[in-house]
């Protein structure tokens, strides 16, 4: 049985999805916070919350855990240079919760959400797993110290992990069974499609001062479904024996914003109008992603790589949200 944290969010609806077509039984932790019960549509909900240790131990004592992936945390990196208390609490004092009950019940195996976001600003692009990590905002800051303690928690304790370093995860199942759908929505693209479906009225670029080719920020906007199958991969890997390592998760392409509202535009066909706003605190100037280090030692290679095939999806999504 695989426990899934956060697995009624956005990601995580959709690696368990992923995880049930390859024929793994699941269990998804997730307070519903920011998650959906509706996006559950496999495997065994448990409502609770990370900080909740006895539940977590009643979790471990009641499934016959054998690995775990973990999405549960918050994810909104404006929002983080504002609060940091709050990533803090969750993404690490709450993380280490988690890896303390793991340890007690003996499960090995642990696929870590992390982030582009601990590089910081990069030298070189595309990023590789290698270069500095200097996150610039506390959200980054968090992952980054997780991925410090799982080292250590590797070496005294023998717990395997795989910390993947997601670019900009979008689109949504092609299937259109879950997709995104946060509240509030703080997301380029789901904002993008509630302005092209007239549900708000215009979409603010943050920055248009950037040493980028548009002066709007870039980022490498992967498919989630794709991020899917690097999970079941990953935990695979580690099942069979391999090192735990990090991998990069991403397309190797970068989209400025004004270039995702120009195939927003082309894939729906609508107008939509941009507003020139102030730079976001906390937001490099460019992010893109080398992933072959996961393409070599995973076998992994994404599938949904065109802007327009994700926006599709996601817009197809966006037309018959159900949560
Ligand atoms: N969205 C991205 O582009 C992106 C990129 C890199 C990394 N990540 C990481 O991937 C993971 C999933 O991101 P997402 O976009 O799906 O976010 P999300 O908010 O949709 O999903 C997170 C889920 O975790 C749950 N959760 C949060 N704190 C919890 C707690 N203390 N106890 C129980 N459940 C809790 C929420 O209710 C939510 O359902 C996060 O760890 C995030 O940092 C996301
Ligand atoms: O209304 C908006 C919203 C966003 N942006 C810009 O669009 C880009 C993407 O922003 P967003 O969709 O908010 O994603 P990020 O802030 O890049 O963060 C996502 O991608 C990171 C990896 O890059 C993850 O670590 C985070 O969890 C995830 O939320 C950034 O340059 C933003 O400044 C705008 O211009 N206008």
């Amino acid at each position: 049985m695989i426990l899934v944290t956060g697995g009624a969010g956005y990601i995580g609806s959709h690696i368990n999805k992923k995880l049930h077509q390859n024929g793994y039984g699941t269990v998804v932790f997730d307070n519903l916070v920011y998650g959906h019960r509706e996006a559950v549509k496999w495997g065994t909900l448990e409502v609770g919350d990370l900080s909740d240790t006895d539940k977590l131990e009643d979790i471990f004592m009641k499934y016959n855990i054998d690995a775990v992936f973990h999405f549960a945390a918050y994810a909104y990196v404006g929002e983080s240079v504002k609060n940091p208390q709050k990533y803090y609490n969750n993404n690490v004092v709450n993380t280490l919760h988690l890896l303390d009950t793991m340890v007690k019940y003996n499960v090995k195996h642990f696929i870590f959400s992390s982030t582009c976001a601990t590089y910081g600003v990069p030298e070189e692009l595309p990023i590789t797993e290698e270069m500095k990590q200097i996150p610039i905002n506390p959200y980054g800051v968090s992952k980054l110290m997780i991925e410090r303690i799982l080292e250590d928690y590797h070496r005294a304790y023998e717990l395997n992990y795989c910390c993947l370093r997601y670019f900009n995860a979008a689109g949504a199942d092609p299937e259109s069974e879950i997709g995104e759908s946060h509240t509030p929505e703080t997301h380029l693209i789901p904002l993008i499609l509630a302005a092209a479906a007239g549900d708000r009225e215009n979409i603010r670029v943050f920055g248009t001062d950037y040493p980028t080719r548009d002066g709007s920020c870039i980022r490498d906007y992967i498919h989630v479904t794709d991020l899917a199958d690097a999970h079941v991969k990953a935990m695979d890997y580690l099942k069979n024996g391999g090192e735990s390592t990090c991998f990069n998760l991403g397309n190797c392409t970068g989209n400025s914003v004004l270039e995702v509202i120009g195939a927003a535009k082309e894939i729906t066909g609508k107008d939509i109008p941009a507003v020139f706003d102030e730079r976001r605190q906390g937001d490099p100037p460019i992010l893109v992603g080398s992933a072959n280090k996961a393409e070599r030692v995973l076998g992994w290679k994404p599938q949904y790589r065109d802007i327009n095939t994700i926006m599709e999806h996601a817009w197809k999504w966006y037309c018959i949200k159900r949560y």
